[in-house]
C-alpha cells in the first residue's frame, strides 16, 4: 500500500501540474516533474546497502601505485572539500581528494528532494544495531542514520539550515582545546559566506556575516498561514525575531539556508567545483573508497593510502600528511581498521595495534521527535504545483527546502541555568509534499507514523520537528570485523543519560505553548492524535505517554559527533587541537567527528570552520600562506 500511495500522491499532484505544462511545452517544467516522479517512484523500492562490497576489488592482492602526493584527504563532506581547496592555493603543493560516492546532480541540487536522495545511492544507509531505549517504532529497533555519500558528503542530502554554535558552546571547546573558542571560530565560520539578504523582514546583524564567500547564506521564502501563525505565536510567548547566527540566539526567525537562488550549495560544488580556474595541483577522485591508512608500525609514520576505484585496489603516498575527512562513523572506522583504536577491541579482530586510542568511544548526538498537527487553512497543501516548479526555476518557493521548512525557534529548558543557551530547536514543517516517502526513509514500522501520515492528508496539517541539543547520553562506533567493506556498528545509546528524555519533554511542553497562544489558536492548530500502539497503557496527554511516545520515534538527528574527539589527553582523546592524531605521524583528523560534545546547534558550519582553521594550521607549519 506505499508504493500505491505514494504513486497516488505524485500521479495526483503530476497530473495536475501535466495539464497545465503540456499547454505551456515549457522544457524545464517538464524536466523537474520527471525528475521528482522518477526520483521519488525510485525511493520507494531503494533497497540501502548492508555493506560496502561494491567497492571489493576483484583480486584484492593487486594493489597498483598511484602516485607521490603532498596531502591525502580521505573523504570529501562538510571538512574534505575545503581542505582541499585551500591546500591546493599552495601551488608548490599536489593534493589528492578521494572520495567513495560520485558528483552531486540536479536532483542533490533541489532541496526538497533530500528525502528522495536520503532513499537513494547518495546515502550510505547506515542504521544503528538494535536499541532497547529509542528507536523502538523503527524495523528492530535500528535508528535509521542516514550519512550523505558523494561529493559534498552528507551536506548533498542534509537540511542546508545553517546554525552556528552558541558562543557557550565554543568556549567550553575552547577549554578543553586550546584555539577553538568562540573568538578564535568567529572568523572561520565567517570566512566562506556570501550572504545574500533575500526577504524585507530578513533579521540580520551585519556584524556577524559577509558577502563574496564560496558558500551562500539565503533565508527561506516561503510564506504561508502557517508561518505568519508561527511568528505571531513567537511574539505572544514574548520571543524576538533574532539573527541566530549571532550571539543572540534565543527566539524565533526565518531559516537561513546554504541555498544560492533557490539552489542546493553544497560543500563540493561550493568549494571544488566552482573553483574558478582548474587547479592543476588538486586531484578528485570519486567513486574511491579508502580502506587502510598505511602507517610503519616502528616509526608510526602515516606514508600513504590504500583505496578501491573500479573494483581495482592503488596504493597513494603521502610526501607529507594524510587527512582523515570520513565523517563521524567511517573516519573511526578507518582509524580502527588501521590499528588506530582502543587496544582490546583491535586485538580482539586481530588487528595490529599501532597506537591504543579511545576511537569510537564517544559517540554524540541531538536526540529529535516530529509531531503532527492539524489546522484549518488550506492556502497551501501536499500536492506538487505546476507553480512550485515555475518557482524553483525562478529561485525561490516550496522546492527550495528540505519539506518546506520554513521558520525555527530555539528556547532553553528549566534546566539550562544559562537562559541565552537554548538546548531546544523547534522547526515548523508548514506543508508535507512526500507524506509516506518521509516515513518510508528511515523505516518507521507499520504500526506507527506510516498509516498516521497517509491518514494525515484529509485534513490540512503541518509537521513540527524538534530537537533536545545539549545531551549528555554516549555512545560507540565499533568495528563489525577487520573487513574494511563491512559496516562499522553504530550504537548511539539515546537516552541512556536519562536527563536527556527528560529535557525532550520539556521541549515538547515549550511547544505545546506556542500551539496554544492564540495566533495559533487563530487557525485552529493543535496536535493530531499520534497513536502509538505500544504506548496506549497511558492516556494519551500524561506525560507517561510522551515518554513512552519518545522511545518509540524520538530518533537521532544526522548530527553525530565525538568519536575522534579533539583534547589534551590522549586518554580520552584521539586528537590534539591541532588535528593531529595522538601517537602517529602525518596523519590528522578534521570532520565532524573531532567535537568532544555536541554544540546546541546544527554542525555543518562549525565543521566547515574546523577546515578552514586546520588549513590555516597547516600553512602556517610549513610557512606556506
Ligand atoms: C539528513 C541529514 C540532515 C542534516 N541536516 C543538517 C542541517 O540542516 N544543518 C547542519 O548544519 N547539519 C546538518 N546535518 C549534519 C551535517 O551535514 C554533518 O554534520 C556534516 O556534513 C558532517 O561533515 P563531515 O565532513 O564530518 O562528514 P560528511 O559530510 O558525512 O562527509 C563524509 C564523507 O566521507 C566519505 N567517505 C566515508 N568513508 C569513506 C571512505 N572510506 N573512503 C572515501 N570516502 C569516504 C563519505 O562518502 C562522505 O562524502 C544533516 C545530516 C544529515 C545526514
Amino acid at each position: 500500500f506505499i508504493i500505491f500511495d505514494i504513486l497516488n500522491e505524485v500521479i495526483n499532484g503530476v497530473n495536475d501540474v501535466l495539464k497545465t505544462a503540456k499547454l505551456l511545452i515549457n522544457p524545464d517544467v517538464l524536466y523537474y516533474l520527471n525528475l521528482i516522479n522518477t526520483k521519488t517512484v525510485a525511493g520507494t523500492v531503494y533497497q540501502f546497502d548492508t555493506n560496502a562490497y561494491r567497492y571489493k576489488p576483484t583480486d584484492p592482492d593487486n594493489i597498483q601505485d598511484f602516485g607521490t602526493w603532498d596531502f591525502i584527504i580521505c573523504g570529501a563532506g562538510a571538512a574534505g572539500p575545503v581542505l582541499a581547496n585551500r591546500l591546493s592555493e599552495v601551488t608548490g603543493w599536489n593534493v589528492l581528494i578521494l572520495e567513495a560516492g560520485g558528483l552531486p546532480d540536479n536532483s542533490t541540487d533541489m532541496p526538497a528532494l533530500a528525502i528522495q536522495n536520503m532513499v537513494s545511492d547518495f546515502n550510505w544507509g547506515f542504521f544503528s544495531v538494535p536499541q532497547t531505549k529509542s528507536c523502538r517504532g523503527y524495523q528492530e529497533s535500528r535508528c535509521p542514520y542516514a550519512r550523505g555519500r558523494g561529493l559534498g558528503g552528507s551536506t548533498l542530502i542534509n537540511g542546508c539550515m545553517l546554525s552556528r554554535p552558541n558562543v557557550k558552546d565554543l568556549d567550553n571547546l575552547g577549554a578543553v582545546a586550546p584555539g577553538w573558542s568562540y573568538s578564535d571560530m568567529l572568523p572561520y565560520m565567517i570566512k566562506s559566506e556570501n550572504l545574500t539578504i533575500n526577504r524585507d523582514d530578513a533579521p540580520i546583524n551585519p556584524d556577524y556575516h559577509k558577502t563574496g564567500g564560496e558558500f551562500p547564506t539565503q533565508f527561506n521564502s516561503n510564506n504561508n498561514s502557517r508561518t505568519r501563525g508561527f511568528y505571531n505565536a513567537c511574539k505572544d510567548l514574548g520571543y524576538s525575531i533574532i539573527d541566530y547566527n549571532s550571539p543572540q540566539q534565543v527566539g524565533c526567525s526565518p531559516i537561513q539556508f546554504n541555498i544560492k537562488e533557490g539552489k542546493r550549495w553544497d560543500t563540493g560544488k561550493a568549494f571544488i567545483l566552482s573553483l574558478n580556474e582548474a587547479r592543476q595541483n588538486l586531484k578528485v577522485m570519486t567513486y574511491s573508497y579508502v580502506t587502510k591508512i598505511d602507517i610503519d608500525p616502528i616509526s608510526k609514520n602515516a606514508t600513504g593510502v590504500i583505496f578501491s576505484y573500479q573494483n581495482q585496489l592503488y596504493r597513494a603516498k603521502a610526501n607529507l600528511e594524510v587527512i582523515v575527512s570520513s565523517g563521524t562513523f567511517q573516519s573511526a572506522q578507518l582509524l580502527m581498521l588501521s590499528g588506530v583504536g582502543p587496544k582490546e577491541h583491535l586485538q580482539d579482530l586481530g588487528i595490529t595495534l599501532i597506537s591504543d586510542l579511545p576511537v569510537g568511544k564517544n559517540l554524540r548526538d541531538h536526540v529529535s521527535m516530529t509531531i503532527l498537527g492539524n489546522h484549518n487553512q488550506t492556502d497551501d497543501n501536499y500536492k506538487l504545483h505546476q507553480d512550485d516548479i515555475i518557482d524553483y526555476i525562478n529561485g525561490f518557493g516550496r522546492l527550495t527546502s528540505l519539506q518546506g521548512i520554513s521558520a525555527l525557534t530555539w528556547f532553553p529548558t528549566k534546566y539550562q541555568t544559562d537562559k541565552t543557551w537554548p538546548d531546544i530547536e523547534f522547526i515548523l514543517i508548514p506543508f508535507i509534499l512526500t507524506t509516506v516517502l518521509i516515513s518510508n526513509a528511515p523505516r518507521y514500522t507499520a504500526l506507527s507514523l506510516i498509516e498516521q501520515f497517509s491518514g494525515a492528508q484529509l485534513d490540512p496539517v503541518f509537521l513540527g520537528y524538534y530537537a533536545f541539543t545539549l545531551t549528555k547520553s554516549v555512545g560507540t562506533v565499533t568495528l563489525a570485523s577487520s573487513d574494511p567493506y563491512d559496516y562499522p556498528l553504530i550504537d548511539p545509546n539515546l537516552f541512556d543519560d536519562p536527563m536527556d528524555i527528560e529535557a525532550l519533554y520539556e521541549g515538547f511542553l515549550g511547544v505545546l505553548a506556542l500551539l496554544n497562544t492564540p495566533s495559533m489558536k487563530a487557525i485552529n492548530a493543535r496536535l493530531a492524535g499520534l497513536q502509538i500502539p505500544e504506548c496506549g497503557l497511558y492516556d494519551e496527554s500524561s506525560k507517561e505517554y510522551w515518554l513512552c511516545a519518545f522511545k518509540y520515534l524520538g530518533f537521532p538527528t544526522y548530527h553525530p559527533v565525538g568519536t575522534c574527539s579533539m583534547g589534551l589527553d590522549s586518554r580520552t582523546a584521539v586528537v590534539d587541537p591541532n588535528l593531529k592524531v595522538y601517537g602517529v605521524n602525518n596523519l590528522r583528523v578534521c570532520d565532524a567527528s573531532i567535537f568532544p560534545f555536541p554544540f546546541s546547534h546544527h554542525p555543518m558550519v562549525i565543521t566547515i570552520a574546523a577546515a578552514e582553521k586546520l588549513s590555516d594550521i597547516i600553512k602556517a607549519n610549513y610557512n606556506k600562506t
